[in-house]
């Protein structure tokens, strides 16, 4: 026959468990802010990159290819692809957003240098 357990030891066990998933999901949250600050410094390399040889912030073309491989590689991680694409989204609008500002930075201090 099993042991039995008291309701309250059951319950110490299952807040030991949800601690153990809990380090768990801060342990993520922790790795996905590192990667987005990674993909961030790449992103504004490319936005000097761009800036530098005036070049459109955006490119639709590249975010449609990226926005394809991204649902096909949820779908295969049993992942929503309409969450991903959320996602993707929601960055690049960030990064388009950077791409600008460092744009018009540039050009306010290309038009400073020409004026001296
Ligand atoms: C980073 C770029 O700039 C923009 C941002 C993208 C991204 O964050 O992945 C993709 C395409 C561009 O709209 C790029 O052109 O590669």
């Amino acid at each position: 026959m099993p042991e039995a357990t008291t309701p309250d030891a059951e319950r110490e066990a299952a807040l030991a468990e949800l601690g153990g998933i809990r380090q768990s999901i801060d342990n993520i949250d922790a790795a996905l802010v590192h990667l987005l600050a990674e993909r961030f410094k790449f992103t504004q390399q490319v936005g000097r990159l761009k800036a530098a040889h005036e070049l459109p912030a955006a490119d639709p073309e590249r975010e449609k290819r990226q926005i394809t491989r991204l649902r096909a590689l949820a779908v295969d991680a049993n992942l929503d692809p309409a969450f991903a694409e959320k996602w993707f989204n929601f960055v690049v609008a960030e990064v388009i957003h950077h791409h600008e500002r460092i744009a018009s930075d540039a050009a306010t201090t290309d038009a400073a240098g020409d004026a001296s």
